[in-house]
């Protein structure tokens, strides 16, 4: 299990970069994320979220009891995204108990290359189209508050803050 990076924090402002050759590197990441993402708990997780500024998600919305779905995906890239918009309320495992109505369109397609470097393509919606956007963002260095007015970004940044000040041991103590 990696550790996942707690806004604010650069890495997860920056673009990452794109993967030149999916190897057997990229391979084993791929499963530390999807791990990593399990235990959180959480349905998707990008590289920059454990400090690793490369174009890799992973993503798994089964409902529980259903059989896992993991998705793999390298260097992805929305083909396509609806006029039709969806408002759901959307966290983050770096902005944790932060919680707000995020609204996108309810439906992308987006191209990748999988863990075995072949090229695929996916058409999503619902929860799975909320989430590959999501973790597409995060590749861009954005996050789902940046979706926000100021007002309400400065807001949950600020209740983030406090809460995380709350649970770190002062050092110098
Ligand atoms: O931090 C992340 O990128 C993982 C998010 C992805 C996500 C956020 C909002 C909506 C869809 C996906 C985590 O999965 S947040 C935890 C969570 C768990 C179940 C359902 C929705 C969010
Ligand atoms: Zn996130």
């Amino acid at each position: 299990v990696l550790p996942i990076l707690i806004a604010p924090h650069p890495t997860l402002k920056r673009r990452a970069d794109p993967v030149q050759e999916v190897d057997d590197e990229i391979r084993q990441l791929t499963e530390d994320m999807l791990e990593t993402m399990y235990d959180a708990p959480g349905v998707g997780l990008a590289a920059p979220q454990v400090d690793i500024s490369k174009r890799v998600i992973v993503l798994d919305c089964a409902n529980e009891g259903e059989a896992p779905q993991p998705y793999r995906m390298i260097n992805p890239e929305l083909l396509w995204t609806s006029e039709q918009p969806d408002t759901r309320e959307e966290g983050c495992l770096s902005l944790p108990e932060i919680y707000a109505d995020v609204t996108r369109p309810a439906a992308c397609k987006v191209a990748y290359l999988d863990e075995q470097g072949q090229r695929q393509e996916l058409e999503a919606e619902g929860l799975l189209a909320v989430c590959i956007q999501h973790e597409i963002d995060h590749l861009d260095g954005v996050l789902f508050v940046d979706h926000l007015s100021a007002l309400k970004r400065n807001m949950l940044m600020r209740k983030l803050a406090k809460q995380q000040a709350g649970k770190k041991p002062n050092k110098k103590a």
